[in-house]
Parts: C-alpha cells; sequence; structure tokens
C-alpha cells in the first residue's frame, strides 16, 4: 500500500487564541514545577547547577531570579513569575513561532495543546517542492546517502553543500512568514530606489503617507498625502515579495532553483536579511531569534525523510496552491475546505 502523508493545517482566529490559552496553562506548570524543584536546592547547588546543569531559557531565567546576590528590587515579582506578565507570554511566543513555522511531526507537548499533529509551513514547503523538482529530490538525496551515519552531527549535516543550497531556495521561494509590521517611532523620511506614482498622480520619491486630518472649527475631515513617513505610521514589510523581486533575484525569480546560490546576483547582497540575503528571518533586532534552530531542525528532517522516503506530488500541479493564516502561509490545495491538509505521497526506498 503507498503511505500517504498528510500535513495538516495550521489552525485559525479562535483556535489559536484557544491554543495560546492552553500553551500558558503548560507554561504555568513548568514555571511552577521549576520553582518548586529550585526552591529545594540551596543556592549554592543552583548557582553550580547553572554553570553545568539544566541551560534552557526558562530554567536560566528562575535560577537568576531566585539567586541570592540578585538585589530584592531586581527580581521578578510572584505576579511576574506566575502570572500572565511578561516573560511567561513568552512561553507561548516560542512554542507558537516555532511550531507554526518549522514542525510538521507531533511532539508530546504539542499534541497535548492541540489533540491533533500540527505541520509546520517550511517542512510543508520543502517536502512540496522537492516533490515538484524530482531531479532536485535525487541529487539531495544522493548527497544525503553518501553521508556514512544514520546520526549525523549538525557539523556533518553543515558540510553538506546541496543541502544548504535547498534549504535556502526553499526559505527564499516560500517564506513562511508573508509579512511583518513595524511602527514608525518618529516621523521619518524613507528614501525610494525607484520612484513611484501616487493614486493621485503624482510622483513620490520618499514612502508616502496618506493621513486623514480633523480641522475645527468647523470640524473638517481632509485627506493629505506627505512625502514622509509619520511617527505612528504601520509600515508592512512584504517578506515574500523581497524575496521574489525579480529586481533582486533576476527574471527566474519566481523558479525554484537551488543551484542559483552557486552565483547569486549582486543586487542580492543589498537585502539586509539575518541569513543568506533573504528576509525570511528579517533583519535587526527583533530578527527571528529561533532561525538557527529552524534550520537544523529542517536539515534533520529533510536527512532523515530523503534517505527513508520518495516524496511525490499525491495530485496534479494545477490543483496544488497555497493557503494563507494571519501572516503565514503553507501549501494547499485549490478550493479545499479549511483543515482539508496538503497530502503528499511517501513511498519507501527500503523496508522501514
Ligand atoms: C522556518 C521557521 C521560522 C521562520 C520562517 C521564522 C520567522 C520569523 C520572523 C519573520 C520573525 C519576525 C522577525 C522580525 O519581526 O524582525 C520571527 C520572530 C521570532 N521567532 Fe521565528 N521563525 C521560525 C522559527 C522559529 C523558531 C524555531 C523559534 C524558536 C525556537 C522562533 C522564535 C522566534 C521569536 C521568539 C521571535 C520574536 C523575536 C523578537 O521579536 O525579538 N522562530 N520569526
Amino acid at each position: 500500500m503507498v503511505p500517504i502523508l498528510r500535513l495538516l493545517p495550521l489552525p485559525g482566529g479562535s483556535a489559536i487564541s484557544a491554543a495560546r490559552g492552553r500553551m500558558e496553562d503548560v507554561g504555568r506548570r513548568i514555571v511552577e514545577q521549576s520553582k518548586a524543584a529550585l526552591a529545594r536546592q540551596d543556592a549554592h547547588k543552583v548557582q553550580t547547577e547553572t554553570a553545568r546543569g539544566s541551560r534552557d531559557l526558562l530554567s536560566l531565567l528562575l535560577k537568576a531570579n531566585m539567586s541570592a546576590d540578585l538585589p530584592e528590587n531586581q527580581k521578578l515579582s510572584e505576579d511576574e513569575v506566575l502570572g500572565r506578565a511578561y516573560h511567561i507570554s513568552e512561553i507561548p511566543a516560542f512554542f507558537f513561532a516555532g511550531h507554526e513555522t518549522t514542525r510538521f511531526v507531533a511532539v508530546p507537548f504539542y499534541a497535548a495543546l492541540a489533540d491533533v499533529p500540527r505541520d509546520s509551513a517550511a517542512t510543508a514547503w520543502a517536502m512540496h517542492a522537492l516533490s515538484l523538482y524530482p531531479s532536485v529530490q535525487q541529487t539531495l538525496r544522493e548527497e544525503l546517502l553518501s553521508v556514512g551515519t544514520d546520526n549525523p552531527t549538525m557539523d556533518e549535516l553543515n558540510a553538506l553543500p546541496y543541502l544548504e543550497k535547498v534549504l535556502r531556495e526553499v526559505m527564499r521561494r516560500h517564506s513562511p512568514a508573508v509579512f511583518m509590521d513595524r511602527v514608525a517611532l518618529v516621523d521619518d523620511v524613507l528614501p525610494l530606489a525607484k520612484p513611484i506614482v501616487g493614486q493621485d498622480g503624482k510622483e513620490y520619491h520618499s514612502l508616502p503617507c496618506a493621513s486623514t486630518v480633523a480641522l475645527s472649527p468647523p470640524v473638517t475631515l481632509l485627506n493629505f498625502v506627505w512625502n514622509r513617513i509619520q511617527k505612528g505610521q504601520v509600515i508592512r514589510l512584504p517578506i515574500v515579495e523581497v524575496n521574489t523581486s525579480e529586481d533582486v533575484w533576476g527574471p527566474d525569480a519566481l523558479e525554484f532553483r537551488p543551484d542559483r546560490w552557486d552565483d547569486i546576483p549582486a543586487t542580492a547582497s543589498s537585502v539586509p536579511g539575518v541569513w543568506a540575503n533573504q528576509f525570511t528571518f528579517l533583519a535587526g533586532p527583533h530578527h527571528c531569534i529561533g532561525f538557527r534552530f529552524a534550520l537544523a531542525e529542517l536539515k534533520v528532517i529533510l536527512f532523515t525523510l530523503l534517505r527513508t522516503f520518495e516524496i511525490t506530488p499525491a495530485l496534479p500541479k494545477e490543483r496544488m496552491g497555497s493557503i494563507r493564516s494571519g501572516q503565514i502561509q503553507e501549501p494547499s490545495v485549490i478550493g479545499a475546505k479549511d483543515g482539508a491538509g496538503y497530502p503528499l505521497v511517501l513511498t519507501p526506498l527500503r523496508s522501514v
């Protein structure tokens, strides 16, 4: 029998809020358990353990907060540790940012949150692309099969050039995050590389801001367009458009072509992304802090999957498209109901 892998879609709207609520419960339980365990240790032991033991983010945060050296006024309050305060709301942020974007396998705590296996957009896109490009898939498989172990180290995976090129191309062509927003903190001028013509027919050489202003008396609403952005204005960073811009990547920007990474155009080096000249993980002080982990995870998943299975589309190409939920896009069947998932055929290469 041919096994079919069905990648389940992301939860939308209320499902996301429900999942977040449950993530907060899980986070709260972890905090309580870790605090109780730490309270049983003396201060010296806490510091020694920190130096060599549990080095996960939460344990480090809790241990630092309980340190005898920390002045009382710098410690997080009970409310901040257990309540809906800053760092506990970071726990759902970590679960959400990591899982919706990268993983497709059910892991115990995520299953506890959502009850069903969840996919991840990045893995789904990688498998989608590889299913549509069998020669890329085969070249990658040959490279992966040349590794003499089923359990390579990260250094061994990072030394595989074609795996790196495929990953770069998947993330460029199919960025899971579609856009991010920023808010201007001050009035400013953002010059444009090429002038644009506004709906008013005028040419603009910097990013304009359209605004409605109330004048009183008499109370009148007027529309103004400025040649500069204004404090409070939301600026959308179009990740997908930057990643697939012909001005940056050339006329084949929309093609999936891992070999482009042998010689990327000079224009690509002007993209200020934190990784591989792309906007996928964005840039600046708030760039994705999980990007190295996400890439490592994807390499491991692809290594295992491609050495074991051949991946082929379950449907004709014309029936495959993408669906956007909020800021995330994932592959989907065109016209399928929300929640239908994304089918692929996985054929074992040898008995597994
Ligand atoms: C392929 C997978 C992933 C993609 C495409 C992705 C993409 C992004 C993007 C575009 C941002 C916004 C950056 C900005 O606003 O400048 C972001 C932020 C963030 N990501 Fe990821 N991410 C991925 C995986 C992960 C993983 C695995 C983790 C955690 C282990 C993670 C944790 C975070 C966090 C905490 C932030 C907020 C950073 C901040 O605001 O300072 N992400 N991610």
